[in-house]
């Protein structure tokens, strides 16, 4: 299997599992060894296949070079060892080839060391970079090279970058070149996507079997620029052994998630949705969510705002029911949602002692799964406890602002962690999170975490959550189950969000140009 994710602006998915498995460097290392130890493949024929998987690439980028040379930059442990595998192959090839090895190369040891003993048996040239008195030559050196490959560090990154190799990632930095990393940029921790004090900035990565979780996380994801996921011959048998609890929301998944339409079917076999959002001044909310709604699919919706609202929410919206809160809060709301498959509320809804009354009931009373976002997080921050109330499957939908009012935790504090305060909510909670902003996480409360991928800053923009409110909604109307629900719309709702980047670019993009492309992107996705 190969599955190639681009982080860039514009992005495409070439063959993927159904589910990906994202792993620390801790579990990376567990899956080498059970590879070596239980299934007995030699750890020299995994480093030849890691090899092999990154030469596979890079040939891909020389094609449109003139100058070929490439400069392999390696450290002196096993990622080290899969550039001495890739010079060797460059050589065969009859391509310029310079190894430099960064460090005390006397640590090269085992599979590396096997390698390294090649190169110098078939007279590779190796340059050793000891000191900082080497830096001015490499430096110079460097400018002779086409593509740069950065074998420096990889899942054995223990510390801050510091010395010769802070200055060689410097001065990679510095070069221009087009950088290829080895299973991570040299700098970024596989476990969280931090930058230990220097990290390459790579054009591509090429990561090995599964990706780390510094991988897909920022700041890492911007330092490797696109990513390859390379088998590199770990058995299956292996690999789903390990039982990850974080994974790649990937298109596959979605695609199996999104029900389909049969023809002996009519409105109500995909369901009644029920929103309650928008307040004066926040129409816009309610409008956005029950659009998206049944662009999702939703067979038949009803939108429930403050009376004044109802000629505005008409004149946009022909294809919903539209009630007015007045109206549900005198007869009781009760009434009002049990006939419902989903209830969201919370767009838009402002801060008032009504609506406070609204969220307490639905809370405590809904018998069907419950979205609550923005406003609705906002008024069950006060209540938290409100949640222990709860009979059905809820998901919560808070951006980095909201998860701080829920939790008490600063925003810096929540995005530096943010699968665990995910998972950690979910956990306490028993509702599912969905934590908005560059990779959204998802967890359960059986402490999974699920990751996308999609999406880019131009949805960082009023609405825009408004919009992934409606697609919940929309799909769990349909009977999706509360989790695929929530993933799928993340993934789609990311999708949609790209495309309309594409075609406005992320200054323009509106919240409505990203349900625009909501039709598009399920056909896409159903069409493959
Ligand atoms: N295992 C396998 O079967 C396979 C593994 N594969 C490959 O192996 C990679 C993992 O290899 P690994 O475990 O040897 O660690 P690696 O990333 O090379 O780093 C360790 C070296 O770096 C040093 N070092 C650490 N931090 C540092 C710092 N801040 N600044 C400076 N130095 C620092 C550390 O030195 P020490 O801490 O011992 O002083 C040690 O020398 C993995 O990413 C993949 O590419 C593939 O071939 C597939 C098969
Ligand atoms: N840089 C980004 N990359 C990917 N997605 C983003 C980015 N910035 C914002 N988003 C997405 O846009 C949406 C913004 O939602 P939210 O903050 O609730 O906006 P609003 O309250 O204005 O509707 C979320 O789904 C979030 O994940
Ligand atoms: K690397």
């Amino acid at each position: 299997m190969s599955y190639t994710v681009d982080f860039g602006k514009i992005i495409h998915i070439a063959k993927g599992g159904d589910i990906m498995q994202i792993l620390k460097n801790e579990e990376m290392r567990k899956l080498d060894e059970l590879a070596i130890h239980t299934y007995k493949i030699p750890g020299i024929i995994l480093m030849e296949n890691a090899g092999i998987s990154v030469v596979e690439e890079i040939e891909k980028c020389l094609i449109a070079k003139e100058n070929k040379k490439i400069a392999i930059i390696c450290g002196v442990g096993n990622n080290g060892g899969d550039g001495f595998v890739i010079a060797r192959h460059f050589l065969n090839k009859g391509i310029e080839v310079t190894t430099y090895i960064v460090g005390d190369f006397s640590n090269i040891k085992g599979d590396a060391k096997i390698n390294f003993d090649i190169l110098e048996k078939i007279k590779a040239p190796i340059v050793k970079l000891m000191d900082s008195k080497d830096i001015e030559e490499f430096e110079k050196d460097l400018s002779q090279h086409s593509i740069l490959i950065d074998a420096l560090l990889g899942t054995g990154l223990q510390r801050t970058v510091e010395g010769i190799m802070k200055e060689v990632i410097i001065k990679m930095n510095l070069s221009g070149k087009e950088i290829i990393a080895v299973d991570i940029p040299s700098g970024v921790n596989g476990n969280d996507g931090k930058v230990q004090g220097i990290a390459v900035k790579a054009t591509k990565t090429v990561t090995f079997q599964l990706p780390k979780i510094g991988n897909i996380l920022f700041p890492g994801s911007y330092y490797g620029g696109e990513l390859s996921i390379k088998n590199i011959g770990i058995p299956k048998k292996a690999v789903d052994s390990m039982q990850s609890k974080v994974h790649l929301i990937t298109e596959n998944m979605v695609q199996s998630i999104l029900p389909k339409r049969y023809a002996d079917t009519h409105k109500g076999s995909y369901g009644r949705a029920f929103i309650i959002a928008g307040s004066i001044g926040m129409s816009g909310a309610a409008i956005l969510a029950s659009k998206t709604a049944l662009k999702c699919g939703t067979g038949l919706l009803r939108t429930a705002v403050p009376n004044s609202l109802i000629p505005i929410l008409e004149n946009q919206l022909i294809e919903g029911i539209t009630l007015p809160l007045e109206e549900m809060l005198e007869k009781g709301i009760l009434d009002y949602i049990k006939e419902e498959n989903v209830i969201a509320i919370g767009p838009g809804c402002g801060r008032s002692q009504q609506f406070e009354e609204i969220l307490h009931t639905v809370v405590r009373n809904a018998t069907v799964p419950l979205v609550i976002d923005a406003d609705g997080l906002n008024m069950l921050a006060n209540n938290i406890s409100l949640l222990k109330d709860l009979k059905v499957p809820c998901i919560i939908t808070p951006h980095p602002g909201e998860m701080s009012r829920l939790t008490g935790l600063s925003i810096q504090e929540v995005n530096d962690h943010r699968l665990d305060i995910a998972r950690n909510f979910s956990e306490k909670w028993g509702v599912i999170t969905l934590l908005k902003g560059a990779r959204t996480v998802i967890a359960n409360p059986q402490g999974e975490v699920f990751i996308n991928r999609t999406g880019n800053p131009g949805m960082a923009t009023a609405g825009s959550g408004d919009v992934l409110t409606g697609m919940i909604t929309g799909l769990l109307s349909q009977g999706v189950e509360p989790l695929k629900a929530t993933m799928a719309a993340a993934y789609l709702h990311g999708t949609a969000g790209d495309r309309a980047a594409i075609r406005l670019g992320e200054y323009s993009m509106m919240a409505g140009d990203i349900i625009y492309e909501i039709p598009t992107v399920i056909q896409e996705i159903m069409k493959k």
